[in-house]
């Protein structure tokens, strides 16, 4: 496959070593400072771009994919807020887009488990629901786009809570997010269950980047073809 990189920092750098350990051709590599230069591919020339860069870069890049007709991998987070702008757009121009705001089959277990236990545990109010997500210092959005993927499965779960808020929450009806930045951490997140006589986690810790790597690659071969927005719900069976 032909594949475009959006973004050719430590997840870009990751993903071409894996695509090219499978037989891959990597037609580009585009950073910040050659961003422009995306306009000018095209889905001759592309079977699909994965996009990993900023908060603020990734819907210019989405958007500029679909009018290209160029199949688009998205692991970038941080822009959840245009999601409705990129939906509309996606039906406007019959645009194609695979969005995970984590791409690692284990943290897509993680998911499927945490929904089945805040299930559980909404049955018993003496236990107080916390999130927790640690990474590097280098990370631009806060909470994680993982932190979010994980409360929302919380939330529709516990009815009473309103919302979260990106501190410890004292209020029952808000969900606490806890966002801690500490050197070269790559992802870490803990759904935390505490009673005054116990506590339990669900706890995930990425050792390196190539799951998140490899699931945006199973994506990436999974996605031309398709027209529309999909996740990884519809790439693996949970
Ligand atoms: N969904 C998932 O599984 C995962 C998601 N992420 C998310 O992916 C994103 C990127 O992470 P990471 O690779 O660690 O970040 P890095 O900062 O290491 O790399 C970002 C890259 O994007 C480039 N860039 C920035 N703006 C543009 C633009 N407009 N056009 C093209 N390239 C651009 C940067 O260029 P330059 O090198 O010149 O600065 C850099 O090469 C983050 O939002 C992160 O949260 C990360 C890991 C897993
Ligand atoms: O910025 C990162 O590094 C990561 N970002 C994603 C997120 O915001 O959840 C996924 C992973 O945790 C690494």
């Amino acid at each position: 496959m032909r594949i475009l990189l959006i973004g050719y920092g430590k997840m870009g750098q990751t993903i071409e070593r894996l695509a090219v350990a499978k037989g891959h051709e990597i037609v580009g590599a585009l950073t910040v400072h050659d961003a422009d230069k995306l306009a000018s591919y095209t889905a001759d020339q592309v079977d699909v771009a994965i996009e990993f860069t900023s908060p603020d870069a990734a819907v210019g890049n989405i958007l500029t994919c679909f009018e290209k007709k160029i199949p688009v991998v998205v692991g970038t987070t941080g822009w959840l807020e245009h999601l409705g702008q990129v939906k509309g757009k996606c039906q406007e121009l019959q645009g194609t887009l695979f969005y995970a705001s984590n791409f690692s089959v284990g943290v897509n277990l993680f998911f499927h488990f945490n929904e089945y236990i805040a299930n559980k545990m909404r049955q018993y109010p003496e236990y107080a629901v916390e999130v927790k997500e640690i990474h590097h210092v280098h990370k631009l959005d806060k909470p994680s786009g993982t932190a979010l993927t994980i409360a929302d499965g919380i939330l529709k779960n516990y009815p009473e809570k309103q919302g979260w808020i990106n501190d410890t929450s004292s209020e029952p009806d808000l969900l606490g997010i806890v966002s801690e930045r500490e050197g070269e951490v790559v992802g870490t997140h803990i759904v935390k269950y505490t009673s005054e006589n116990d506590t339990f986690e669900l706890h995930h810790v990425a050792h390196t980047r190539e799951g998140f790597a490899s699931g945006a690659l199973l994506a990436a071969e999974w996605l031309p073809g398709r027209q529309g927005i999909y996740g990884m719900t519809d790439l693996l069976q949970l």
